[in-house]
């Protein structure tokens, strides 16, 4: 026999009944043994409690009353409730006439809504030739006299229900009220709120159910509420321990009370869902289902109440008073928690109770006050608290590092000892953002990594466009969720909540807008976005300025942009020390040669205590090209120049990489890492570009670029038999103090040496240093290219997403 629970909502209209009796008539067709148990319709139980009220305060209510009963009967034909209403008319005229009512009138009154709910239900059956027999569960379950909150007699009820199904069984479906039943004189009682859960567990136990199904109007449990985050997920199986934590739930069917018949005959509770038939819901049983985090559970309707004083130190009987207060007054505390220094106790109440609790406590430590043992009481209400059901703090650091990564600061945390539940409160404003940032870190669902990606050029267009390939194999190997939601270029922005799509680029001309830096900050809060991350793709100076406001709003950083690593070194160190503060990161492998692991290498050499005593080599992709392909190619200089252009090796503003300040801002880069305190200035460059061509726009330049051709052509022939042309970067000196030195310069090597022997646009890095003497650590691959810089930024991008950096 399995138990059928259907709550009000799952009957609150004609279409849910239906569907309610629909689900009925399957389980009876498939040769289920099956009992129903209902609750009253949609809101019923609420609207029988305010009429009385209306009544008891002799106010109009038969209006009311009258839509209460066209309620009851709308939907459905030849349905009478003649005996329940005449029993609600008269004893709401009698409630008038007194103007008043007891807890035993109140129990008569919200009985009707399950005896018309169960009688209709047994009728709409019936109608369809199933053997249906309304079961009043006043003549079954007895119960104390405690009206309002009845306490079942085990061994009455018990033998009653034994007794009736005895009687109405075998292909009978016993339609049962639920919430309520009677005392040893057989008045009324009801069971408390959610008292029909509790029916259908007495019920499953006496009956030794094989199942109960409480049918509700959601999927079952999920990880946590889905309309705050979207990534949640149903949990297929729960233990019972487990489900009695998840405090959103605890309120109603998974209230202990309703658990502990289940428990006790090891029978399983089926959360299903009554308008989703094909859902297999949550299973709870009495195993211990893997270990591991379940769930997230919120209460928002709640304040944080701090009492401090330094006089409580050592104290006896502080927290004995502030409690005997708050429970004399019938205020609940949901979390506590005081430091060892016991100068102050933070706990979270009610909202609506906590101006009352902060009152009290006030005249209850009026004399501390006066003797300054107590300083202030005082109520934080704009507050959540998230209980991490199934957390335990071997492993807290995780959701607790990422909130912090998101500058969500939790004002108060704390766990059980036993339950592995650990929970904390936050601001009301950041619970959104929280719990998308808990849930992405503590479920392997997927982690959500929001992106703005300033700059689609050559590099950054085509980053979106590797992000768009791989995303959805990102999800499913790594379960990182990648989320573009900006993207921008030097005037307009698109800004896309839930991320751009394949169309991005028409879309950003058609529909971007005009925007400023704090518009994308004020999209990403507005929006709750966690796990932000900025990529500058742009070659500009001005975006840099953006760098520390972005910092400061929660954004790591990408760049393929070498500009903030190059400008003053006061800057340089100013933009770590912000990083540092807020706990941030700023990753631009892609800053020096290109998707090479260079940049990497270096830190960690240096890091490891390993002495770099020199880095010379091609660090130009562009001018790499150049050289190599005209050193051996009888072609004008100009030529293959235009040639290096066209492939995107070369700067937005090609005459970057000629006149040497892009190697030198490579060089530069390098140096400091090395930590170094060079400026740009210290850097000695060969420029290319002959004085005349310097000046003026891009575009003239590039019309002039055959005027190149013939001083190149000059240096080329002037060059030794069996050498080629190199544009070198050499870092030298004696790295230990506090200055290196730094040379780009145009140089002729035999086309047999390690640098003589570069092809394409290879960059090549040799490293010189104490342990690996004079032969140096070589890295040598593409050092300039929309793909391979693209693949690099990339990576950069999950490097802070995988490594927990979020
Ligand atoms: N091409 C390559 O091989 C490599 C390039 N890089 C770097 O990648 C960056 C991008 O290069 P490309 O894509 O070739 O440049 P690009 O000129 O093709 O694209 C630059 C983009 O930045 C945008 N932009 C400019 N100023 C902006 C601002 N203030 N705010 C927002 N957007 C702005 C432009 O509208 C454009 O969309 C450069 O900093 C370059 O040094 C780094 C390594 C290798
Ligand atoms: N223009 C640069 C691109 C990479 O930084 C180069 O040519 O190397």
């Amino acid at each position: 026999m399995k138990v059928l629970k259907f709550g009000g909502k799952s009957l609150a209209n004609g279409k849910g009944i239906k569907t309610v009796v629909t689900i009925i008539e399957d389980k009876v067709k498939q040769g289920e043994k099956i009992t129903v148990v209902l609750s009253a319709r949609g809101n019923t139980t609420n609207e029988l409690e305010k009429i009385l009220e209306k009544a008891r305060k002799n106010e109009s209510y038969k209006a009311q009353l009258e839509a209460f009963k066209k309620y009851q009967l709308a939907d459905f034909e030849n349905v009478q409730f003649e005996n329940e209403f005449n029993t609600l008319d008269k004893l709401f005229e009698g409630v008038s006439l007194l103007g008043d009512y007891s807890k035993r009138i109140k129990d008569q009154v919200l009985s009707q809504g399950e005896v018309i709910s169960a009688k209709l239900v047994t009728q709409l059956l019936k109608a369809k030739n199933i053997n249906a027999n309304f079961t009043d569960s006043r003549e079954l379950i007895v119960t104390d006299e405690q009206f309002g909150d009845a306490q079942p007699l085990d061994r009455l009820s018990k033998e009653n229900i034994l007794a009736h199904f005895e009687k109405h069984n075998g292909n009978t479906v016993n339609v049962v009220t639920g919430f309520i039943a009677s005392n040893a004189k057989k008045e009324t009682t009801t069971l408390g709120r959610n008292g029909s859960n509790y029916t259908a567990s007495l019920l499953a136990n006496y009956l030794e159910a094989e199942e109960l199904q409480n049918f509700t109007h959601v999927n079952g449990i999920y990880t946590a509420n889905p309309d705050l985050v979207p990534e949640a997920q149903k949990i297929e199986k729960l233990s019972f321990a487990q489900a009695n934590e998840l405090a959103n739930f605890g309120a109603n069917i998974l209230h202990a009370k309703t658990i502990i018949p289940l428990l006790e005959k090891n029978i399983p509770l089926r959360i299903l869902n009554t308008f989703d038939h094909g859902n297999k819901g949550t299973l709870i049983t009495s195993e211990e289902s893997e270990k591991g985090i379940k769930s997230l559970s919120v209460l928002d309707n709640v304040a944080l109440i701090h009492l401090e004083g330094r006089g409580l130190l050592g104290k006896v009987g502080i927290d004995a008073r502030i409690f005997r207060t708050l429970a004399q007054r019938n205020i609940s505390v949901s979390i506590i928690s005081q430091g060892s220094s016991e100068r102050g106790i933070g706990f979270v109440v009610q909202a609506d109770q906590a101006n009352e609790a902060k009152f009290i406590l006030e005249e209850e430590f009026e004399a501390d006050f006066y003797k300054r043992d107590v300083s202030a009481i005082t109520i934080e209400d704009q507050v959540a608290v998230i209980s991490i059901i199934g957390q335990d703090l071997s492993t807290f650091h995780k959701p607790y590092n990422a909130l912090i990564k998101n500058q969500v600061i939790p004002l108060l945390f704390n766990n059980t000892v036993s339950g592995k539940n650990v929970s904390l409160v936050v601001k009301k404003e950041q619970l959104h953002k929280a719990l998308n940032v808990i849930h992405g870190e503590i479920f392997e669902i997927s982690k959500k990594i929001n992106i703005a990606i300033f700059g689609h050029g050559l590099v950054g267009g085509t980053l979106i466009d590797q992000i768009l390939q791989s995303a959805k194999q990102i999800e499913s190997r790594k379960h990182i969720k990648l989320n573009v939601f900006a993207v921008a270029n030097s005037k307009k922005i698109l800004l896309k909540r839930n991320g751009i799509d394949a169309g991005w680029k028409q879309e950003i001309k058609d529909s971007g807008e005009p925007y400023a830096i704090q518009d994308v900050i004020a999209f990403a809060k507005q929006h709750h976005l966690e796990n932000l991350i900025a990529i500058d793709n742009t070659a500009s100076q001005s975006f840099v300025s953006n760098y520390i406001e972005l910092i400061d709003h929660g954004f790591d950083l990408v760049s393929s942009n070498k500009v903030a690593n190059t400008l003053e070194f006061d800057f340089y160190k100013d933009l770590r020390t912000k990083l540092k503060e807020n706990q941030k990161q700023y990753l631009y492998e892609t800053n020096v040669g290109a998707g090479l692991p260079l940049i990497d290498t270096i830190k960690l050499l240096h890091l490891s205590g390993e002495n770099i005593t020199r880095i010379k080599g091609v660090f130009s992709g562009s001018l790499s090209y150049l050289f190599n392909t005209f050193s051996v190619e009888d072609r004008p200089f100009s030529e293959v120049l235009q040639e290096a252009i066209d492939s995107g090796y070369t700067e937005p503003d090609p005459r970057e990489d000629l006149c040497g300040n892009d190697v030198g801002r490579k060089l530069l880069i390098l140096a400091r890492e090395l930590d170094l305190s060079n400026e740009f200035d210290d850097v000695q460059i060969h420029n290319l570009i002959p004085e005349n061509l310097r000046e003026g726009e891009a575009s003239d330049f590039l019309n002039r670029i055959a005027e190149l051709d013939e001083e190149y052509q000059k240096v080329k022939e002037a060059q030794k038999p069996g050498c080629v042309l190199r544009y070198i970067g050499d870092l030298w000196g004696d790295l230990s103090q506090e200055k290196g030195n730094l040379d780009v310069k145009l140089v002729s090597v035999p086309a047999t040496s390690a640098l003589g022997q570069v092809k394409g646009s290879d960059s090549i890095f040799e490293i010189y240093t104490e342990s690996y003497g004079d032969q140096p650590i070589v890295i040598q691959g593409a050092g300039a290219g929309a793909a391979v810089t693209a693949r690099g930024v990339f990576g950069d991008i999950l490097r802070l997403a995988e490594k927990g950096n979020h």
